[in-house]
């Protein structure tokens, strides 16, 4: 099995480009839906979250406030800590969970998108990682445009990330979303043809045909092995 690691910054554009792979019949774990499961009223991370940063987080309705969490830890690094580490072993949890069950239906090539991939020290489980990267303008742009909020706000979210140059670093394969849609679909092209390329011997063996293959195999030997003691 293949896990492809989709990672970036903040409005740098992995979830159009986890929509290109959605569109090419791959199937996506999305880390933001698994932390939005996670934090529903009722969850066990909702009952961290609440016994961490109290009640006023709370809409009237019991869900979480999400915008009033958002200014809360994009504006304080300690109880953006704090936060991470309440949330972090569920987050996780939840996304091992959503590969094993496509591990299950036999997907051999799954994609992964994780906002915080290097942060959350996840990304020794992917390979190869694509990074989705744009120059800090166009981010703060893009970002002020989607999310209709103030520039400081903007900044103070891309920098509660590590830094795209650094993730640049750390990537095997770059997309630079700084262009045109046209032109994030062109590079997607190439970044196909790399993820796709035949599995390794080590891939092959983590898949489910792998697996049972191993599995298969132990079981006739052992089958032989009777046999044979028995003349
Ligand atoms: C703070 C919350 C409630 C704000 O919710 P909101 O709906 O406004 O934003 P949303 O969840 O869509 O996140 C948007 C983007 O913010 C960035 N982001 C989210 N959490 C964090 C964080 N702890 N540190 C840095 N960036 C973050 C990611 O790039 C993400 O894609 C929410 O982001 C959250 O629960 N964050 C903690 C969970 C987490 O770490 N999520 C990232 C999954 S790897
Ligand atoms: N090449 C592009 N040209 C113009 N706009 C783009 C391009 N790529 C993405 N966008 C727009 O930029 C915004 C951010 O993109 P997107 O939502 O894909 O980012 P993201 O990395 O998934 O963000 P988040 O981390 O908040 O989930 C969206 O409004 C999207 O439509």
């Amino acid at each position: 099995m293949r896990i492809v690691g989709l990672t970036g910054g903040i409005a740098s554009g992995k979830s159009t480009v986890s929509n290109l792979f959605k569109a090419h019949d791959f199937p996506v774990v999305d880390a933001d839906l698994v932390a939005r499961d996670v934090l529903k009223k009722g969850n066990t991370g909702w009952k961290k979250v609440v016994s961490a940063f109290g009640d006023d987080i709370l809409q009237p309705d019991g869900e979480v406030d999400r915008p009033k969490l958002g200014q809360i830890i994009f504006s304080n690094p300690e109880k953006r800590k704090l936060l991470n580490r309440v949330l972090a072993p569920y987050i996780w949890f939840g996304i091992v969970w959503e590969v094993l069950k496509l591990w299950m239906e036999g997907f051999k090539i799954i994609v992964v998108d994780v906002p915080l991939l290097f942060e959350a020290k996840m990304d020794k489980w992917t390979k190869p990682i694509v990074l989705v990267w744009v120059d800090s303008e166009t981010q703060l742009q893009r970002l002020m445009l989607r999310d209709s909020t103030s520039e400081d706000d903007a900044q103070n979210k891309i920098n509660a990330q590590m830094s795209l140059d650094l993730k640049k670093s750390k990537a095997d394969l770059v997309i630079d979303n700084t262009g045109s849609l046209k032109d994030l679909r062109e590079q997607f092209r190439s970044i196909l043809v790399i993820v796709t390329k035949p599995l390794t011997w080590t891939e092959f063996g983590f898949s489910r045909r792998g697996v049972a293959l191993f599995l298969l195999s132990i079981v006739v030997g052992v089958l032989m092995y009777f046999q044979s003691s028995l003349y």
